[in-house]
C-alpha cells in the first residue's frame, strides 16, 4: 500500500463516480501540495524519495508460490504513463495515451500523468532511453506514484531496466489488459483462458518480477534494498523449479480448455442443425455491444462504462420483426494492439464471430476517429478467420456523436446504419436490416397440420418465416418458408411446395 496516510484510500476513491473520483483527486492533490507550481527544494526531494523508496519496500513482487502466477493481482493504484511516439501524428500518440489511460482506470487504477516520448524506436535497453528514464523518476518522485505503466510491450530486459531507474514496479500494456481481463473473466472458460495468457506471459518474466533477484544477478555488487530477501542461494533452482510446475499447469490448462470449446462446438453444432441463423456482435472494446444485444433482446446483459466489461459471450435468442428466430451473441471487446497471447486464448471465442451468418460490427460513433477502432476490430477478424461473414456496421452512440463524423462513416461503409443503443434510435430500421440480411430459409410450402402435431408448428415458428397462419377445423393451414429438412417433415400434409 502506499505511504500516503491520507483520509480515504486509493480503493475507497476508485469506487466513486467518475466526476467525482476527479474531485476526490484533485482534493488530494492539493492536500498533498502536487499541484505545485514547479518550486523544488532538495528538502522536498529528499522527502519524497525516502517516501517513495518505502513504496518499492512495499511491493515484493517475488513469487512466494506458483498459484501466485494465476492469482497474482497487479494492485496498480497511482499510476504514470509512458508511451514511446514512434509514427504518425501527436493526435495519434495521444489518443493512443488516453485509450491506455482508459484501460488504466478499468484496472482500477488512478492516473497521475501521462508522458510520451519521441523516438524512432524503443530504447531496447530502457524502452524509453536512460535520460527520459531518469526524468521519469522525476516525475514518479513527484506525483507519488506507485507504478509505472508503459504503452506497448516490453522485453523483460527493459522492465527491469526501467524498474532499476524509476524505483517503482513497471508494467507493460499486455499486463495491464491482462489483468483487467482476469478480473472480468466469469465463465470457467473465461477463468482458465485468462490464466493461460497470463502464464504464458509471466513464464520469462519470471525474474523481472522478483525485483530482489534481477538486481542480484545482472546488478552484481549494487548493494540494494532487495538484497536482504530470501532468494539468494537456491533462488536460481528456484526459479526452474517454478517454471517447470508453470509449464505443467499451462498444459493442464490447455487440455481443459480444449475440452470446454468440444463442448461449446457441440451446441454450436446443435443450434447449426436446426438451421437457427446466428448472429454475433463483436467489435471495439466499450462500443456497446452488450447495451445494443440488450436493445435488442431484453436481456440483462452487464453493460458498464469500463473496457472489457464482457469476457464471456452471451448468446440470447432474438426474433425478427417478421418473427424469425435467429441467435444473438455478444462478445469479448477487441482493442488495438490485443496481446498476441490473449488472441491465442481467445482463439476459440473469437472463432464463434467467425462462424457466425452475419455479423454486426458494432462501432462507437461518438469516438473522434472511429475508423481506426473499425480497422483494429478488421484485423482481428482476419486473424480469427471471420473476415467473409456479411457485417452489417452499426455505428453506435448516435446521440452523442459529431454529426460530421457520422456522415462521413455512412459514406464510407456500405453497409452501414447509425443507431443510438441508449435512446432507442434507429433500432427498428436496424432490425429490419438484419432480417433482410440473415439467409432466407429457401422452401415455400403450404400444408395444413393436424392440432395433434403442434410441436411441428412451434419448430415452424422457430426456424422458419410463417407467412400466414390460420385454424380451421381440421389443423392449422401454414403457408410458410422453410429450410429443406422441415420441408420434408412437412411433406405429409402438405398442399403445395415450390422453391
Ligand atoms: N451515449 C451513449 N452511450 C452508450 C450507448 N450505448 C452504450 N453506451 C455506453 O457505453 C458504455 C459501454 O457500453 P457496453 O454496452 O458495456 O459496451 P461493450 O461494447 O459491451 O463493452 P465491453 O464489453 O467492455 O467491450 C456504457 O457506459 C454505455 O452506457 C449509446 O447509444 N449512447
Ligand atoms: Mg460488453
Amino acid at each position: 500500500m502506499t505511504s500516503n496516510a491520507s483520509s480515504s484510500s486509493p480503493h475507497d476513491r476508485q469506487r466513486l463516480p467518475e466526476h467525482l473520483r476527479a474531485e476526490a483527486l484533485m482534493e488530494e492533490d492539493a492536500a498533498l501540495g502536487l499541484d505545485t507550481d514547479g518550486d523544488w527544494d532538495g528538502d522536498q526531494l529528499d522527502r519524497s524519495d525516502r517516501a517513495s523508496l518505502r513504496r518499492v519496500a512495499g511491493l515484493s513482487t517475488e513469487l512466494e508460490d506458483v498459484t501466485e502466477v494465476e492469482y497474482r493481482q497487479l494492485r496498480l493504484e497511482r499510476v504514470v504513463l509512458v508511451g514511446v511516439w514512434t509514427s504518425g501524428t501527436v493526435d495519434d500518440a495521444e489518443q493512443s495515451l488516453a485509450e491506455l489511460a482508459a484501460l488504466a482506470e478499468t484496472a482500477g487504477a488512478l492516473v497521475l500523468d501521462g508522458v510520451i516520448q519521441r523516438r524512432d524506436k524503443p530504447d531496447p535497453a530502457t524502452y524509453i532511453g536512460s535520460g527520459k528514464a531518469q526524468e521519469l523518476r522525476d516525475i514518479v518522485v513527484e506525483t507519488g506514484a506507485d507504478t509505472v505503466v508503459c504503452d506497448g510491450e516490453l522485453s523483460p530486459g527493459q522492465l527491469i531496466h526501467l524498474e532499476d531507474v524509476v524505483k517503482v514496479k513497471v508494467v507493460d500494456r499486455t499486463a495491464l489488459i491482462l489483468d483487467i481481463f482476469a478480473q472480468h473473466a466469469k465463465s470457467r472458460e473465461g477463468k482458465a483462458q485468462v490464466s493461460l495468457a497470463q502464464m504464458q506471459y509471466m513464464l520469462p518474466r519470471l525474474r523481472g518480477w522478483g525485483q530482489s533477484l534481477s538486481r542480484q544477478m545482472g546488478g552484481g555488487g549494487s548493494g540494494s534494498s532487495g538484497g536482504g530477501m530470501a532468494t539468494r542461494g537456491p533462488g536460481e533452482t528456484k526459479i526452474e523449479t517454478d517454471r517447470r510446475r508453470i509449464r505443467e499447469k499451462m498444459a493442464k490448462m490447455r487440455r481443459e480448455i480444449a475440452e470446454m470449446k468440444t463442448s461449446r462446438d457441440l451446441k454450436r453444432q446443435e443450434r447449426k442443425r436446426h438451421k437457427v441463423p446466428s448472429v454475433a456482435i463483436a467489435g471495439y472494446t466499450n462500443a456497446g455491444k452488450s447495451s445494443l444485444l440488450n436493445r435488442l433482446t431484453g436481456a440483462g446483459v452487464l453493460v458498464e462504462n469500463a473496457l472489457f466489461a464482457t469476457l464471456d459471450p452471451t448468446v440470447r435468442r432474438a426474433e425478427t420483426p417478421s418473427g424469425r428466430v435467429y441467435t444473438l451473441a455478444d462478445t469479448v471487446g477487441f482493442v488495438r494492439h490485443l496481446p498476441h497471447h490473449l488472441v491465442e486464448a481467445f482463439r476459440s471465442t473469437m472463432e464463434e464471430v467467425g462462424e457466425a451468418d452475419l455479423i454486426l460490427h458494432v462501432v462507437d460513433g461518438s469516438h473522434p476517429v472511429p475508423e481506426e477502432q473499425l480497422a483494429a476490430v478488421r484485423e482481428v477478424f482476419r486473424d480469427v478467420g471471420a473476415h467473409d461473414v456479411p457485417e452489417i456496421v452499426v455505428v453506435n452512440k448516435a446521440d452523442a456523436a459529431d454529426p460530421l463524423v457520422l456522415q462521413r462513416l455512412l459514406r464510407e461503409e456500405k453497409h452501414a446504419i447509425a443507431v443510438s443503443a441508449r435512446s432507442g434510435l434507429g433500432i427498428d430500421k436496424l432490425l429490419a436490416l438484419i432480417d433482410d440480411t440473415l439467409p432466407r430459409p429457401d422452401v415455400e410450402v403450404e400444408a395444413l397440420v393436424p392440432y395433434t402435431h403442434g410441436a411441428l408448428v412451434s419448430r415452424v415458428h422457430a426456424s422458419g418465416e410463417v407467412l400466414s397462419e390460420e385454424h380451421t377445423g381440421e389443423g392449422t393451414l401454414l403457408r410458410v418458408r422453410v429450410h429443406e429438412e422441415l420441408a420434408a417433415e412437412l411433406a405429409p400434409f402438405t398442399l403445395a411446395a415450390r422453391h
